[in-house]
């Protein structure tokens, strides 16, 4: 049984019973979905666990001047329960990334000649890549991301794209189109830059829902998640509302904290196959997992510091936040 966006149609009189009817299945779909999440996290009872076995995860991003963004996408793929996070950056870069938490892996490639070969000596031993957080647009780091992401799929390892990795796909769709071990995390700026890149047409802002669809299908039936007041997650076939509470504080750095918790579940989400995600995709299930752990960290942080709310606020509420909604 897969899981299911349900859609109202209804008029006059009918509207009151099929509005209870929606509200009846999205509880349940809303319910199945906790469980489907439930299903793929890796059980924390055995002792024959070895470091690395819950998540190897690459980091591509942090340039001069954008830092904080790759630690945070790595240091929460770390709290969700990754082993190791591996961060490639630029050289300048590294020693302030490493100098941020001593968890991370810092590897200060992304600007040399030989980054793709560089990055290529770890593809091996990753379980998935997030690219994009605080990479910047110098067309330099941008082309050796695009061998990076080359060879990523050539070995069928799964990719979040987010941030600056989006810009890149902008100008290059081709690059990611039809693969289908990627997912991509665009804010709402990226969302249209993307549209318009893909579509050749102005979208409708009216019907988010439909337009992450068609987005979805137009990159050849990509994972799209839709960052918002909602988030709004499509395989070109179905689209998944996230609308966990979250609070009206916007602090910078929100997204990386998605794309690193992302790449930790889709890892999980892909190795505990179709029989635990129950029929629906694999890609969908991490996807809305990861959504609705940033919005109850920004909610529970929020519920403590209010306006002084900050990312590295939510990132300190990861393992609480987790085990209230994913922990039974
Ligand atoms: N601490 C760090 O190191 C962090 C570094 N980061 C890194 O920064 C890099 C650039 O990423 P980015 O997201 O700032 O992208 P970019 O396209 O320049 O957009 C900026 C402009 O778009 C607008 N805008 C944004 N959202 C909107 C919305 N929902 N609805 C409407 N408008 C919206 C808004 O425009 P304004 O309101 O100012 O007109 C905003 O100023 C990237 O590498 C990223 O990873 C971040 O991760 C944060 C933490
Ligand atoms: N209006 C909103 N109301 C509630 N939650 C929101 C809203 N907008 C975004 N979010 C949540 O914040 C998280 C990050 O989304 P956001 O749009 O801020 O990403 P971003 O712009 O890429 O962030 P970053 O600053 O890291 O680049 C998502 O989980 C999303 O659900
Ligand atoms: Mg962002």
């Amino acid at each position: 049984m897969g899981v299911r966006c349900v859609a109202i149609r209804a008029c006059g009189g009918v509207l009151q019973r099929a509005l209870s009817l929606h509200t009846a299945h999205a509880t349940k779909d809303m319910e199945n979905l906790f469980q489907l999440v439930r299903n793929i996290v890796p059980a924390l009872t055995s002792s024959k666990k070895h470091k690395g076995q819950d998540g190897r995860i690459g980091i591509v991003g942090g340039c001069q001047e954008y830092t904080g963004a790759p630690y945070f996408a790595g240091i929460s793929a770390l709290k969700v329960g990754a082993d190791l996070t591996h961060v490639f950056c630029a050289r300048e870069a590294a020693p302030v990334i490493k100098s941020y938490s001593p968890e991370l892996i810092v590897h200060p490639v992304l600007d040399s000649s030989n980054a793709v070969e560089e990055v290529e000596k770890w593809l091996p031993r990753l379980h998935a890549l997030v690219v994009g957080p605080g990479l910047g647009r110098d067309d330099l780091l941008l082309n050796n991301v695009r061998g990076i992401l080359e060879s990523t799929k050539a070995r069928d390892i799964p990719v979040v794209i987010d941030a600056d990795g989006l810009w890149l796909v902008a100008q290059q769709p081709a690059l990611i189109h039809g693969y289908h071990k990627a997912i991509l995390t665009p804010n709402h700026v990226e969302f249209s830059r993307l549209w318009e890149a893909v579509l050749s047409s102005p979208m409708d802002s009216n019907d988010l829902r439909g337009s992450t669809l068609k987005l979805s299908q137009a990159l050849g039936n990509i994972t799209v998640v839709q960052k918002g007041e909602q988030d709004l997650i499509s395989n070109g076939q179905q689209v998944l509302v996230c609308n966990q509470e979250g609070s009206s504080r916007r602090c910078g750095g929100q997204g990386d904290l998605l794309s690193g918790s992302l790449g930790v579940m889709v890892h999980w989400a892909l190795r505990a196959g179709p029989e635990k995600t129950n029929g629906s995709s694999p890609l969908l299930v991490a996807a809305w997992g990861a959504c609705t752990l940033t919005r109850e960290c920004n909610r529970q942080a929020f519920q403590k510091y209010g306006r002084s709310t900050t990312t590295t606020d939510m990132i300190t509420e990861v393992g609480t936040a987790f085990s209230r909604l994913f922990t039974t």
